[in-house]
């Protein structure tokens, strides 16, 4: 438990109590796999809380995918400066995630049930996080219209980084984007440490909204 003092500091306690709730609820109702119980420090919250290393202080953020509320979750009990949203489309998980902030007294946190692609129109944030949510090519087109401008995406990607940032290189053209890079955080607290996509959201132009269907175009 020495790197995860470490890493949790102060926050620890409530950390123990989140590993807990996922090791027993979020076995029982299916939101994280029984074989992940034994390794719950390394490979989730640890993993998940050194992501806090690239967020600014005070920011507005969006986990899109939360899931069991990996990585969001865990920044919101490590950084109580940050502001975060966890934004999942299934009801059965946003109930999870709305027992689990009620449990650990979370007071920055608001669960948001929603797909990521719908919900550019009222939010607008300076990271949004994401773990195993999908491929970076699509995943860049969801999350660049909810950030402001020079908001960053980070993604947490494994082995295939490279290869997801060169395949998404296209989409990420297309929203403007000139900063797109490969980040490792957790050096010597995780092995191998966390690999992140970083990329800068550049433009307003990325927060445009679609034209309604049927609607004219403004002569100028
Ligand atoms: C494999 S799980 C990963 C959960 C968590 N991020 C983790 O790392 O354990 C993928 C999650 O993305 C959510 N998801 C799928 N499509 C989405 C979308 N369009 N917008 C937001 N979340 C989505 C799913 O409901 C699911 O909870």
């Amino acid at each position: 438990m020495g790197i995860a003092s470490e890493v949790f500091g102060d926050a620890l306690p409530v950390a123990e109590r989140y590993a807990e709730f996922l090791a027993g609820p979020g076995v029982e109702r299916g939101l994280i796999g029984p074989r992940e119980v034994d390794r719950l420090w390394e490979r989730h919250l640890i993993n998940c809380a050194v992501v806090a290393e690239a967020i600014p202080a005070d920011a507005r953020v969006v986990d899109i995918g939360s899931g069991a509320g990996l990585p969001g979750l865990v920044l919101a009990i490590v950084r109580p400066d940050l502001k975060i949203t966890l934004l999942e489309p299934l009801l059965r998980r946003t109930t999870f995630l709305t027992e689990a902030v009620g449990l650990l007294e979370l007071g920055n946190v608001e669960v948001r049930r929603g797909r990521a692609e719908d919900a550019a129109a009222d939010l607008s944030v300076d990271v949004a996080t994401a773990r195993a949510v999908a491929p970076l090519e699509r995943l860049a087109g969801w999350a660049l219209p909810l950030l402001r401008p020079g908001g960053e995406l980070l993604a947490l990607k494994g082995e295939r980084a490279a290869t997801e940032l060169e395949e998404a290189r296209p989409v990420l053209a297309r929203f403007g984007v000139r900063t797109a890079e490969l980040l490792q955080v957790g050096q010597g607290k995780v092995d191998p440490p966390t690999t992140l996509v970083r990329v800068v959201a550049e433009r307003a132009a990325a927060r445009a909204p679609r034209r309604a269907k049927g609607s004219r175009k403004r002569s100028s």
